[in-house]
């Protein structure tokens, strides 16, 4: 540990340094730092616009920052690997959407989800052995899917088919994943069943939930980061960063 008590460059799982990201003269990413531990979930919330998309763009190889770097697991640069590359490096990625395949069973989904996974080179095996097919059993009971194992992704509900693909990235096991908005257009019972799967989840990896939800982020409690104009405006826990004036200006103020 440092002096100021903060996790030092090589204790963090992720290290976001001074990045800044300008479209045509907007910074979209202002200097933006901070850095999340291993096996740390952390919620970031900030309002439209305020740079979280870009903000995981970038960590994902998607977008290269113009300053600042993204250091992973203490001395991996990301800004040198393209998005295929950084998601070997065990960095997952959920988008907004759900993007599963409906024509395919639920079980399949996981199955190809695993084969899709180069690194353990699972791509040359052509039949499931038991080590993975117990994983994908396993990981459907952690989302809450077994009795659904053999129904069509497409006849699930918009909750479980976001189970169904955060299960695909677990069944990689990534060392740092990052759920988009996982419980937008969820009903209030799937929203609950989502908080109790990451509490399940949680240290077992480091997981970055951007959201909407100030419901579902507080009951997440965890601790919280702020966006805003591309940089932290406010970190700490939930009912600390809801008192800050400075949060509060900027979520009334708009
Ligand atoms: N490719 C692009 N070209 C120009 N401007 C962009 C581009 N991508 C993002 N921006 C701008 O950068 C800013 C940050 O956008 P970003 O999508 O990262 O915010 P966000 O926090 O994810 O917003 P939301 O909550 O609405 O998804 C916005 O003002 C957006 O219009």
């Amino acid at each position: 540990m440092t002096v100021t008590g903060k996790a030092s460059y090589s204790e963090s799982q992720l290290y976001v340094d001074g990045v800044t990201v300008s479209f045509d003269g907007f910074k979209a990413l202002n200097n933006l730092s901070f850095t999340v531990d291993p096996g740390e979930m952390r919620a970031i919330i900030g309002p439209n616009g305020a740079g979280k998309t870009t903000m995981m763009d970038v960590i994902t190889g998607k977008t290269k920052p113009d300053e600042g770097r993204v250091i992973f697991k203490g001395d991996i640069d990301l800004g040198k690997h393209d998005e295929a590359a950084v998601v070997e490096l065990g960095i997952g990625r959920k988008f907004q959407r759900p993007s599963v395949f409906e024509n395919h069973t639920v079980f399949d989904n996981l199955e190809l989800a695993i084969k899709s996974d180069r690194r353990t080179f699972a791509c040359l095996f052509d039949r499931l052995d038991g080590a993975r097919r117990d994983k994908i059993d396993a990981t459907l009971e952690r989302i809450g899917l077994t009795a659904e194992r053999d129904r069509l992704a497409g006849q699930l509900s918009h909750g479980q088919k976001q189970w169904l693909e955060i299960g695909m990235l677990l069944v990689q096991d990534p060392e740092l994943l990052f759920l988009d908005e996982p419980v937008a257009g969820m009903t209030d019972a799937e929203t609950e069943g989502t908080v109790e799967l990451l509490r399940d989840l949680q240290g077992e990896r480091s997981i970055v939930v951007v959201e909407h939800d100030m419901a579902f982020v507080h009951a997440l409690g965890v601790k919280v980061t702020v966006l805003h104009e591309g940089s932290v405006l406010a970190e700490g826990p939930m009912e600390q960063v809801q008192s800050d004036p400075r949060v509060i200006e900027v979520y009334l103020g708009r």
